[in-house]
């Protein structure tokens, strides 16, 4: 069997599609999770999961309030603390991760930041003596941390950050501060109502002289009594347009006291005397954004799988309106315009998980590299984040929106649970810095690197930027996908060097620096979204060409035609400079064969993936495919049919009623 998602009872039109899928799905799975073994681990856990009860939903999540949500994930992490190490490696991030995502789902979690940014924050910045007091209770989960940076007046502008940490030599004391209502702490996961611990970011202070946005390790509530601590001020900001199962927080302190050894002081120190040393490089401190920044073409890619495989599977059950047989309706996925809806979004979903990998590891390496002393990779993996980021999780809102319209009426509903998908994943544009002013950032590097070209330095370009020094040279489209690598390098190399261009005529022109960057600021973030783009394709193309099993290199090939046909098409305006528009015309006709070639793998595409039914929370994407049957039972289980009449009818609309009638 080569869909291995196959079993007796499922809806017949899903059997089908799973038994014209040309390949094993758990070996894609092997290719998708980067090993055999890490994809066999996941089902394991995934099973071991299903066979403890308490762990399941008690009631679906899509009818709980607020309190509800936070109470039910709080109560399944009590039950998974008595199975953490029979269930998981507890050393292994990914494991822990895919833990978390079967049990909890995504709405987030008293402990969403503690894995994520706590306990990154401590590993990256707190030195050996500090680790040893700290990073052992929070892996044991004796504590729970959160990251507390962001404040009410400015999250992005971190030089801004209003809230001191005064130290004082006399006690050997820092005092932390928030000197107005803006300073605020003001958004940080899990702060609210569960942290009893944050790591915060505050301005040092040292004999008036203000030393920027440093790490500190601060204890917020009693470990007894979870109360806050006197001199500090703590709450939940309030629901959101989704993540409600998280308690975003506000923080305030008063005068708060903490001890000298509470500074994060791996890479810059303050002495009993106050003397301050500097870290190896200004930006050192920003390294637990830059992890996270890392892991988000690997989150988003899974966030836009899970809308997927409910669009896909549910697109598989579906069926409306005639092609050529008249006697019976067709799939919905049928359709050339549905499959052209969803395909190009399988496509970037597997891209941006194969880029995730890449950047994981490079944050990996990194960690390394700074612990022995070498800081000279940062700016690099800074601009490759920044950019990434930006377009992953841009990409994602627009696949998941699709996936949803994809569902027709039944992809409004809650049932299909899309848009909680769209609610979370679109945070994403905003948490880990605002995506235009990460596009920016990566415009920096982007416009130092056409600096060194211009200037006779190419030799000193980092990694993929030669082709910012490469002449235009003639594209064969029949050449297979480097040809469409051609393409996109061609239309970034000329958008970076348009917007550079602008951006040093306008300083020529009498404009200061930073006026002439915000003239020319379009043109560069749409230079970074270009080169960005170029890098998640090539990166797809790499890992799909080190493939070596016939039948999955094929249907990846496949898809990487979808993928570049579409990509180009969708740069139709840059590309026009070096395609003409007879051979856009013939790359359009390639692109709906390439559709047409992989209809038959779509749903075991989508199911190689492994979300369970219970991650998934979703009526419409049922692994089973019964989706009619269950759609009714999920209604009724709606909180307002548990009694035929409301009170409020009883209240106002029946007296109403009746009035009228008189
Ligand atoms: C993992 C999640 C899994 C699932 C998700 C599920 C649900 C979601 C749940 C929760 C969300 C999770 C996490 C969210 C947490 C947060 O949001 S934490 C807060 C994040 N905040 C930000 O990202 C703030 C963004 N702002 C900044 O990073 C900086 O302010 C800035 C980079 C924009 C600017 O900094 P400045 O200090 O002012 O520097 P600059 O003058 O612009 O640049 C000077 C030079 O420094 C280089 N540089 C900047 N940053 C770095 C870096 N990190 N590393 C290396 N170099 C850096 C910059 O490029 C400049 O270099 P030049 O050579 O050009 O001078
Ligand atoms: C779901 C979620 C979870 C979060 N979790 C945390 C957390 O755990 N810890 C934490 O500390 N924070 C957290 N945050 C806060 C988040 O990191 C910030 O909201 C984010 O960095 C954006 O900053 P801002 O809100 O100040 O946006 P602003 O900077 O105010 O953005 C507003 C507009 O101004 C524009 N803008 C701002 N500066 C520039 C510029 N220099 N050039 C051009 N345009 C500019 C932006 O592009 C945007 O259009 C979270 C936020 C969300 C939504």
């Amino acid at each position: 069997m080569l869909n291995k998602s196959i079993m007796d009872g499922d809806n017949p039109d899903l059997t089908e599609e799973r038994m014209k899928g040309a390949f094993d799905t758990d070996k894609m799975a092997a290719v998708i999770y980067g090993s055999e073994k890490f994809a066999i681990r996941r089902r394991e856990i995934t099973e071991s999961i299903s066979r403890i009860p308490q762990l399941a939903d008690s009631k679906p999540f899509s009818f709980m309030t607020r309190e509800e949500k936070i109470s039910e994930s709080c109560r399944k992490l009590s039950v998974l603390s008595e199975h953490w190490n029979q269930l998981i490696d507890t050393n292994n991030e990914e494991e822990a991760l895919h833990l978390y995502r079967e049990v909890l789902g995504l709405e987030g979690h008293a402990f969403s930041l503690h894995e994520t940014m706590f306990i990154p924050s401590l590993v990256a910045q707190a030195n050996d003596e500090q680790q040893e007091k700290w990073l052992g209770r929070a892996k044991r989960r004796e504590i729970i941390g959160c990251y507390a940076q962001t404040e009410m007046g400015h999250g992005t502008n971190l030089r801004a950050l209003e809230t001191t940490a005064t130290y004082y030599p006399s006690t050997q004391e820092f005092i932390l501060h928030t000197p107005t209502e803006t300073a605020l702490k003001w958004w940080p996961g899990a702060l609210g109502k569960s942290s009893n611990y944050a790591v915060v970011v505050a301005d040092l202070v040292i004999r008036d002289t203000h030393y920027g946005a440093h790490p500190f390790m601060v204890q917020l509530r009693d470990e007894k009594t979870h109360n806050p601590l006197p001199g500090i001020t703590v709450g939940d900001i309030g629901p959101k347009m989704a993540f409600n199962g998280a308690d975003n927080g506000f923080l305030g302190f008063n005068q708060y006291k903490l001890p000298r050894d509470h500074m994060l002081m791996r890479h810059s120190r303050v002495e009993e005397n106050g003397t301050y040393t500097k870290p190896p490089h200004a930006k050192i401190g920003y390294s637990s954004m830059v992890k996270v920044r890392s892991r988000m073409a690997m989150d988003q890619g899974l966030f836009m799988v899970s809308a997927l495989v409910i669009a896909v599977r549910y697109s598989a059950v579906r069926r409306q309106g005639f092609l050529d047989d008249k006697s019976r309706e067709v799939k919905v996925l049928d359709y050339q315009t549905q499959q052209h809806r969803l395909f190009p979004s399988i496509a970037r979903a597997y891209a941006f998980i194969f880029c995730g990998f890449e950047t994981i590891q490079l944050y990996d390496q990194l960690l390394i590299d700074v612990k022995n002393g070498d800081t000279s990779g940062m700016s690099d993996l800074h601009a490759l984040t920044s950019g990434l980021k930006s377009v992953v999780t841009h990409q994602t809102g627009e696949g998941i929106e699709q996936a949803r319209m994809a569902c027709g009426g039944h992809g409004y509903s809650m049932a299909s649970y899309i848009s909680e998908i769209y609610g979370v994943a679109i945070g994403g544009c905003t948490y880990e810095g605002e995506n235009m002013v990460m596009l920016l950032q990566l415009a920096r590097y982007l416009v130092k690197s056409v600096e060194l070209v211009k200037t006779g330095k190419s030799k000193e370009l980092g990694p993929m930027m030669n082709y910012l020094a490469e002449p235009d040279t003639q594209i064969d489209l029949t050449s297979g996908p480097e040809a469409y690598v051609k393409v996109f390098q061609h239309a970034a190399r000329r958008q970076v060097w348009k917007a550079t261009d602008k951006f040093h005529q306008l300083m020529e022109s009498g404009q200061s620096r930073d006026i002439a960057w915000n003239n020319s600021a379009v043109e560069l973030t749409r230079a970074s979204r270009l080169h960005t783009r170029l890098y998640i394709m090539e990166t797809f193309i790499r890992r799909v060409s080190s493939i070596s099993d016939v039948s999955i290199k094929k249907v990846l090939i496949d898809l990487v035609n979808v993928h570049v046909n579409y990509e180009v098409l969708d740069i139709g305006t840059y590309a026009l400079e070096h395609v003409s528009s007879t051979q856009l015309d013939s790359i359009r006709s390639q692109l709906y064969s390439s559709l047409d070639t992989l209809r038959p793998n779509a749903v075991s595409l989508i199911d190689s993936f492994q979300i369970s039914d219970m991650q998934l929370r979703s009526v419409l994407g049922r692994r089973d495919g019964h989706v009619y049957t269950n759609l009714f039972e999920w209604a009724k289980a709606s909180p307002l049919n548990q009694t035929h009449v409301l009170p409020s009818v009883n209240q106002y609309l029946k007296p109403m009623m009746d009035k009228a009638k008189l």
